[in-house]
């Protein structure tokens, strides 16, 4: 939970929410798509969400220093940060975006002494939100009221990892050997954070790139749900590297 004197998981989910409902229509709509040094997509989704995402956390927390995904692709990411910062990725999953499937995500996270202490996640496709709640992980779906998730205890023998579309074949046979997981799903975007959240899988396991805004509010969630995050080496996994452009290294998620 956060530093600041109410809890803001909530307004958070407001925030994402109102993100998610702007760039919904933009889904499928073939509306230009660019491509960023990395060759990774950027669509106009991303450019909207964002403003509108900046602009309320400056409305209700003035002066709290802001990372986002677009702003850092265009502008590059700061060489020094504070303690407190939120993290941005207007979509995530832009490639799922692109091709008109639904799992892409709004993320918001709060950062405090390098860990992700609040966190929302929405799904504006599938009109699911999840989001803290003082030290407990809520979901929302659209027009619902909130109610308490909780990770699962690994399911033995049936143990489902969620994994990402970019990941090759021969990582993913040396992952269900060292994790020993039974089944997988790929899929985009941060929901697999908050689908272990939900209970309804038990291991993510990324061994390659991904950004400390990709993954900082499925984080929050998760570990509220009463999952984890760590390197693959058990150690815990921090935020603000700025030395390292808020690049991650390899990490494991799960649930209980
Ligand atoms: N080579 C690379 N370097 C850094 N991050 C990368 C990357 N390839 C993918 N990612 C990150 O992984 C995210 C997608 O994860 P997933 O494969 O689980 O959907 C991307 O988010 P965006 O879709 O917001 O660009 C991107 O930030
Ligand atoms: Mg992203």
């Amino acid at each position: 939970m956060s530093d600041f004197n109410t809890d803001i998981g909530p307004l958070l989910a407001d925030i994402v929410e109102e993100a998610g409902r702007l760039v919904l229509p933009l889904w499928k709509s073939g509306l230009t798509v660019h491509s960023k040094a990395d060759d990774s997509p950027v669509t106009e989704a991303d450019r909207r969400g964002e403003l509108l995402i900046l602009e309320r956390l400056e409305t209700h927390f003035p002066g709290v220093h802001v990372i986002s995904e677009e702003d850092a692709s265009e502008f590059g990411t700061p060489d020094a940060v504070g303690e407190r910062f939120f993290l941005v990725d207007p979509v995530d999953g832009t490639k799922a975006f692109v091709r008109g499937d639904p799992n892409f995500t709004v993320n918001i996270a709060l950062i405090e002494r390098r860990r992700p202490v609040a966190g929302a996640v929405c799904a504006p496709a599938s009109g699911e939100t999840w989001y803290t709640q003082g030290s407990q992980a809520m979901k929302r779906v659209v027009g619902e009221a909130g109610k308490p998730v909780q990770a699962r205890a690994w399911a033995k023998g049936a143990a489902v990892a969620l994994v990402s579309h970019t990941m090759k074949e021969d990582t993913l046979k040396a992952l269900a050997d060292k994790y020993g997981f039974n089944a997988t799903s790929a899929m985009d975007s941060s929901i697999k954070f908050c689908r272990l959240a939900e209970g309804a899988a038990d291991v993510y396991p990324r061994h390659g790139p991904t950004m400390e805004w990709d993954i900082a509010a499925g984080q929050a969630v998760l570990e509220a749900a009463g999952g984890s995050v760590l390197t693959p080496e058990g150690e815990v996994f921090v935020y603000g590297k700025a030395d390292e452009k808020f690049r991650n290294g390899w990490f494991v998620a799960r649930g209980k």
